[in-house]
């Protein structure tokens, strides 16, 4: 019965990647106990978009096996990547990006990172924005000085199940930074390879808004996976970000998808819902992946000020879902990137 359970299980595609979980080898285990099946399944992120989808079509797979009655889905995961590591032992560096300023692209970079932590990746959270930055303040850390470690490296500060680093926690607060662009790009590489991040699914980076040197920087020195780029539905917001996203295709980034934020408004009051900046407008920027809508939402802008991110303070509200589904939408994004361009038959892990 072994052998019959292993070739349903190998009629269960993966979703987005369209290929059966034994050849990708996301099946653990699989065994016959009695008349009941027991499968562990290895997915590619913790925060898998679709794992009710995979248990569910697990479970329909196994239960068309003669004999077997009932069947325990149990879940893991392991990040994969599709080459070599962008740092050592960070698998996957993503990009946040916007063109314009103020849409709303700490927010996002802030609670993809806190929800990816909270769905159990191992998440680093890096702001590149040296020239306004606000991580360290939106996780309740502003005051935080970074220490250098035994190996002189800087330790990254941890808030809320991540790892974070900020020049918010090497300069005094309210001091302006006067940099060039050598100077720009020397704090932007000792961060990335003078830091002990340790061992990461993800680091995320919270870049400036723009098209500048920042950005740059980063694209030459290390191998991103991809960028994220955070637009407000409105043209004036959406002409930027159609240049960051012309900025991405040529330092060949592949662009993971949108995020469409204050995309529209629910009045507490009437729950009437308001387009204030025209919904879904940032679907004029092409076939990109829409990552999510999030709404302009009064709790969320609180808690980044008191320095929670919002999808652990408020997570029942509708924007800290979508953003939730945001981190989710991407972590599944980076699993397509990573294993589309893997061979035909992976070993059974
Ligand atoms: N969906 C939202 N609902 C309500 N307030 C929001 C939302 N998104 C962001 N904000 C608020 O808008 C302000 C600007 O957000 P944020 O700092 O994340 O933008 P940014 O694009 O990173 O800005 P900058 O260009 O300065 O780096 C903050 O006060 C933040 O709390």
């Amino acid at each position: 019965m072994r052998d019959a359970l292993w070739t349903a299980l190998k009629t269960v595609n993966d979703p987005e990647l369209h290929r059966d979980l034994v050849s990708l080898g996301m099946i653990e285990r699989a065994e016959v106990e009695g008349r009941v099946a027991h499968v562990k399944v290895n997915l590619t992120t913790p925060a898998c978009p679709l794992k009710g989808k995979i248990e569910g079509d697990v479970r329909a797979a196994v239960l068309s096996v003669p004999g077997i009655e009932d069947v325990a889905v149990t879940f893991g995961a392991m990040v994969r990547t599709g080459g070599q590591p962008a740092l050592p032992g960070v698998k996957h560096v993503l990009l946040v990006g916007s063109g314009k300023g103020g849409v709303g692209k700490s927010s996002v970079a802030v609670n993809v990172a806190a929800a990816l932590a909270r769905d159990g990746a191992r998440v680093g959270l890096m702001d590149a924005d040296v020239y306004g930055p606000s991580v360290a303040h939106m996780l309740g850390e502003g005051g935080a000085r970074v220490t250098a470690n035994a190996e002189r490296k800087m330790q990254p500060l941890t808030a809320h199940g991540l790892r974070f680093l900020s020049m918010a926690n090497l300069s005094p607060a309210g001091q302006a930074l006067v940099w060039r662009g050598p100077m720009l790009h020397s704090a932007i590489q000792q961060f990335l390879k003078d830091a002990a991040w340790g061992d990461l699914d993800y680091l995320i980076v919270d870049l400036p808004p723009g098209t500048g040197d920042v950005q740059l920087s980063l694209t030459q020195t290390i191998q991103v996976t991809g960028a994220v780029i955070v637009t407000t539905p409105q043209d004036v917001a959406l002409i930027d970000a159609a240049r960051a996203i012309d900025m991405f295709r040529k330092a060949s980034v592949p662009v993971l998808g949108v995020v469409e934020n204050m995309s529209y408004f629910v009045a507490p009051d009437t729950g009437l819902t308001y387009d204030l900046f025209g919904r879904g407008g940032s679907r004029k920027l092409g076939s990109l992946p829409m990552l999510g809508e999030v709404p302009i939402d009064v709790a969320a802008r609180q808690d980044a000020d008191a320095g929670l991110p919002t999808v652990l303070a408020h997570p029942e509200s509708t924007a800290a879902q979508a953003l939730t589904q945001v981190a989710r939408n991407l972590a599944g994004r980076v699993s397509v990137q990573a294993l589309s361009d893997l061979p035909e038959q992976l070993p059974v892990l």
